[in-house]
């Protein structure tokens, strides 16, 4: 037996009110992951996951129609085109396909396209199988190709036209002696499994953005804005279908003779399309394709029945997003069971904790499977894992394998539930979890190794210790080398040095090392903030660093109260007065103030800040802020290109005057500085009646 996960409330018993609430929740995430999927090619949920949010949107729908909306997803397609491309309307809309899931619904979809026509006998229908990529339409004016758009929310799309020029399959001139004067042909972009496996792995060398499958690397390589980034990219082209056509290159033409003159006309079309004349044939395609979907080169998630003579296809119509002479019969998710060996947790760049089942390796699909993700503690609870669980491993729409569920039958006498680690597994240090958070994260800020990288290069940024010489990449190099491995070690690298001899590493000499280490003995005296803000703790970004830094004003006045406030620190919370002198400083909220004594109570980091405290010179004591001037307590909004200071300077300037600069204009705003070319801020003081200074009007104000 297969337990589930989290059954939803029956619809058969929702009441009115619960569906009302429970369509808002459905639309806004069917919403947030089109926008996921369509504009970032990033979905967070498989395609099978995806698709019962879908069917149960439309169930509720189906029960209460009065509650169905323009916008509800069922009556929408895809997204809107996304920013940074030029938009093209579609002469005719470029719409989705409607669902069957099981044979009858295929059985059910002809019967009605048959009641529909008044016919007798079933029509002929073209089987095709289901391209996993994206659609595409290309027009062409005489021949030649004008435009190229991709679908977007079916009626506007995106113009991709400078990228679809790179792509091999796609003809720049037609061939062939009946081209009509215009005509919109249209297909799907998709890029070979080998290839996208390729790809993905000079991706992951080059730390670039790797895709979840070939269809979102399809999608991420069309959209790009670089055409030499579209140009590197394998894309590959099938022709199936097109939208406007000024007239047809044959006599009573039909969507086989449509096929069959696209290739002529120099397209590809899939070799697979069969056209069938019974439900029966039809069907018989789908499970010979299926047999046959691991081992063909691209992905594809179902079939395409289309009705094939376009004169019924015209008498049939559409219904809101889909086609009346068309129907998308979708694979089921693709699932093998299999023993659960282990769990292991991967520690992230930032300290997240994330659960990996190791498996006894499986094909699914066609796949060899040995590790699925379990997400977070909660997932694992949910479906009551424990360790040598027999468990249901599935592989929808290509995303990371998942276990979507526990053989109870199955369980070996005596298995122990699952628990998850309260310790960071590759540094030891302890783990939190914060409130209304599914992650544990290691608070190792300063030692983990998992974190080492980012930390080190967070330590070295800008708002930090802002070194001369040593950036990311010389971080990166440094780590690797194993010369440094947490802060305290940039400030040993000289007294190292007859040992590493830097002087030795390629494009480094005599010079640029003395450069360096004089640019870290000149940081040996920093200020407060910018020590706080360097630990990288959670939450702490340059504004609390600030706040903490200008509360305490001294370093030994700081951390004697972060010690007392994380000894004082049990189980059941803070309840100590450093705590709470800690948390009432204004602007610093019960979340940072919990990080920080994460940050404190454990031991490991205590030792890494003192090794560093001890290379340290001075740590600066906070300037305080002035109350006495001008602009103390305002609120002062810098924007435009500013060319008597830099923004970083004007920030420090009237912080130390007192004043509070903010990113963004509102009405509590008091002075917008505008430089040259301010945009949007500056008309968003006009409109709320913020007074606006020019550089030097503020210069004046301040007395600068
Ligand atoms: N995982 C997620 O978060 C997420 C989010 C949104 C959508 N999706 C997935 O996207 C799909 C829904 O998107 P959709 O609205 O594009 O519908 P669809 O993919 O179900 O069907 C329409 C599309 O099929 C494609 N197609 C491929 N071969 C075809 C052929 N031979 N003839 C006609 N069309 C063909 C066309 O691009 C067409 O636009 C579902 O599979 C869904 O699971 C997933
Ligand atoms: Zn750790």
């Amino acid at each position: 037996m297969t337990k589930l996960p989290k059954p939803p409330p029956d619809i058969a018993t929702l009441t009115k009110p619960k569906a009302k609430i429970e369509l808002m929740r459905l639309r806004l995430s069917i919403e947030g992951h089109d926008k996921a999927y369509y504009q970032d090619d990033a979905p967070k949920i498989s395609d099978a996951d995806y698709d019962a949010l879908r069917r149960r949107l439309e169930a509720i729908e189906q029960k209460f129609p009065e509650l169905v909306s323009a916008s509800s997803p069922t009556q929408t397609v895809g997204a809107a085109p996304a920013r940074g491309f030029a938009k093209v309307q579609h002469a005719v809309p470029m719409l989705s396909l409607g669902n069957a899931f099981a044979d009858d619904e295929v059985t059910e979809f002809v019967e009605r396209v048959q009641r529909f026509l008044k016919l007798d006998d079933v029509p002929a229908i073209v089987a095709e199988p289901k391209i996993d990529g994206l659609s595409l339409s290309l027009r062409y004016e005489h021949g030649e190709l004008v435009r190229a758009a991709t679908r977007g929310d079916g009626f506007t799309g995106e113009d991709v036209t400078a990228n679809v020029r790179t792509i091999v399959d796609v003809p720049n001139t037609l061939k062939g002696k009946h081209i009509p004067a215009a005509c919109e042909l249209r297909g799907e972009v998709y890029m070979l499994k080998q290839d996208f496996l390729a790809l993905n792995k000079r991706q992951e060398e080059a730390g670039e953005t790797v895709f979840a499958n070939p269809r979102n690397s399809a999608a991420g390589s069309l959209r790009q804005k670089d055409v030499e980034v579209t140009r590197s990219r394998p894309l590959k082209f099938f022709a199936y279908a097109w939208g406007e056509m000024s007239d047809y290159p044959m006599e009573e033409p039909t969507q086989h003779k449509m096929l069959q003159w696209l290739a002529h006309a120099g397209f590809v079309v899939n070799p697979e399309i069969t056209l069938c004349h019974s439900v029966e044939d039809a069907l018989a395609f789908y499970r010979r394709i299926g047999e046959q979907r691991a081992s063909l080169p691209y992905d594809i998630d179902g079939v395409v029945y289309k009705v094939d003579r376009l004169d019924y296809q015209a008498r049939l119509g559409f219904v809101s997003r889909s086609p009346r002479w068309a129907i998308a019969h979708k694979f089921a998710a693709e699932q093998a069971t299999t023993v659960l060996e282990k769990i292991d947790i991967q520690v992230g760049r930032t300290g997240a904790m994330t659960p990996v089942a190791r498996l006894q390796p499986v094909t699914v699909g066609g796949v060899v499977v040995q590790n699925a993700t379990l997400h977070n503690e909660d997932y694992i609870k949910e479906l009551d894992i424990h360790l040598g669980d027999t468990v249901v491993v599935q592989r929808a729409g290509d995303v990371i394998p998942q276990i979507v569920s526990v053989v109870l039958d199955k369980r070996p006498a005596g298995a122990e539930p699952y628990h998850f680690p309260h310790k960071c597994p590759v540094c030891g240090s302890h783990a939190v979890r914060e409130e209304g958070e599914a992650v544990w994260r290691c608070t190792g800020a300063l030692i983990c190794p998992a974190q080492a990288v980012e930390r080190l290069k967070h330590f070295v940024s800008r708002l930090a210790f802002d070194i001369d010489g040593l950036g990311e990449k010389q971080i990166e190099l440094f780590h690797e080398r194993g010369w440094v491995q947490e802060p305290a070690d940039i400030f040993t690298l000289k007294s190292r040095n007859a040992e590493l001899k830097l002087e030795q590493l390629e494009g480094y000499g005599e010079t640029s090392v003395r450069n360096l280490f004089a640019a870290i003995d000149a940081r040996r005296t920093i200020e407060l903030h910018r020590l706080i803000f360097a630990l990288g703790i959670r939450h702490v970004g340059e504004g609390n660093a600030k706040l903490l830094a200008r509360h305490y004003g001294t370093r030994d006045a700081f951390l004697t109260a972060m010690r007392a406030a994380a000894d004082a620190q049990t189980e059941e919370g803070n309840a100590s007065e450093a705590y709470q002198d800690l948390d009432n400083i204004a602007g610093i909220g019960d979340v940072v103030a919990e990080a920080v004594v994460e940050f404190f109570a454990e031991e490991r980091n205590i030792k890494a800040l003192n090794a560093l405290l001890d290379e340290l010179t001075e740590v600066l004591p906070a300037e305080q802020a002035r109350r006495d001037t001008a602009v103390a307590g305002k609120i002062v909004v810098f924007t435009g290109s500013l060319s008597k200071f830099t923004r970083d300077e004007a920030k420090a300037t009237a912080e130390r005057l007192g004043a509070k600069v903010a990113g963004s204009v509102s009405k509590k705003t008091d002075y917008v500085v505008a430089g040259e070319d301010a945009g949007s801020k500056l008309t968003k003081a006009k409109d709320l009646g913020v007074t606006v200074l020019t550089e030097d009007e503020w210069l004046a104000l301040i007395g600068g």
